[in-house]
């Protein structure tokens, strides 16, 4: 577990004193993906090198597995801070050296000898899915493939904690997707603890469980992703899930009575998702179940958070209207929301 116990940093300047970070008390468990958003200046860089033992805290305390990192002998440090992977917006590989050799770099520094080294970056190559590329240089790949390096390196010394600063920052919204989804599959399989620092409401939702807002050095507010989104509380988290085309915060594109127009035949309904975990499914077994149903989709916006599925669905429902009204009945009672727009 990491534990921030009200840690305070402060810089001095040459007329004043800057407080960077503010009281920030925090607890991420062993496993989890944890997100910490705010804008540039918020203090999410400094939290990071505390962290790292880079710089320490001007007060407070930041443990790992109990232990105050401020309070390690320098070899302590060493050896904690092979725990700790980093990857970064832009990627810090070496040009000179091909993908393999950037991957074995920090096993070289461990004194790893060279056929253990090597054995190691294959099975991290394999795992970040860059197979075939081992001799290329970082000049050849893409921004994608060069945070996927940039990945593999981070854990070549199997870190217990991997802290991703603003790593999908700089990649389209396409590769922005596939390295998050890397980051998830890596937290399944290794029980990684994650430490996702972005100023992108999507990454967080797509990825973290918790998620802290910090503003000004300071932790405005934190809870669980899905409760974060389905009712931000300060004004700059409901900015970043508006950021994010959070569906909660948007209407319909058409007016009620454009839908009737449109649709006039069937049922008309509109299903609202709190926290469903796959809404699929749902749908699928509710027109298996009913024999004369059939549907249309007439709009819908639907995110994934890791706390379940959020947005809105609204269907044509066609067949006879006893089926259309068991759709209904069999929607809520699976607790999914279901609103009737038109009976045509
Ligand atoms: N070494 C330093 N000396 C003086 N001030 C600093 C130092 N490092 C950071 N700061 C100040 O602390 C505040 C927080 O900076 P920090 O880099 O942690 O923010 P951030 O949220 O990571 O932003 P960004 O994403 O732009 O890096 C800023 O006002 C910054 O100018």
């Amino acid at each position: 577990m990491i534990r921030f116990k009200n840690v305070n940093k402060k810089y001095k300047l040459d007329k004043s004193i800057l407080t960077a970070v503010k009281d920030v008390n925090l607890e991420i468990n062993d496993g989890e993906i944890f997100g910490i958003i705010g804008y540039s200046g918020a203090g999410k860089s400094t939290l990071v090198r505390m962290l790292d033992g880079l710089e320490a805290p001007t007060s407070g305390s930041i443990e790992i597995n109990g232990k105050d990192i401020a309070k390690l002998s320098s070899k302590e440090l060493r050896s904690q801070r092979k725990k700790v992977g980093m990857i970064f917006q832009h990627f810090n590989l070496l040009w000179s050296r091909t993908i393999q050799q950037n991957i074995e770099l920090p096993l070289e520094i461990a004194g790893v000898d060279k056929e253990q080294r090597h054995q190691k970056a294959e099975k991290l190559i394999e795992l970040v899915g860059l197979k075939g590329r081992e001799n290329d240089y970082p000049s050849e790949l893409s921004g994608g493939q060069k945070q996927r390096v940039g990945i593999a390196r981070a854990l070549a010394n199997d870190p217990e904690i991997l802290i991703s600063d603003e790593a999908t920052s700089a990649l389209d919204p396409q590769t922005t997707d596939e390295i998050l989804d890397l980051l998830l599959e890596i937290n399944k399989k290794l029980n990684l603890t994650i430490l996702l620092i972005t100023h992108e409401m999507h990454a967080i939702r797509k990825t973290a469980s918790k998620v802290a807002v910090m503003q000004d050095g300071q932790v405005v507010e934190s809870g669980n992703v899905y409760d974060i989104f389905q009712n931000p509380q300060q004004e700059i988290t409901t900015r970043f899930v508006n950021e994010d085309d959070n569906p909660n915060a948007k209407d319909l594109s058409m007016t009620v009575d454009e839908i009737i127009k449109n649709y006039p035949n069937g049922m008309v309904i509109k299903l609202t998702f709190k926290g469903t975990q796959s809404q699929q499914p749902v749908v699928s077994q509710m027109i298996r179940e009913f024999d004369s149903l059939e549907l249309n989709i007439v709009e819908g916006s639907i995110h994934q958070t890791q706390g379940g599925s959020i947005g809105s669905l609204v269907l044509q429902l066609l067949g006879t209207p006893e089926d259309q009204n068991k759709a209904v009945e069999y929607l809520k009672s699976v607790n999914v929301e279901a609103e009737v727009i038109n009976r045509g």
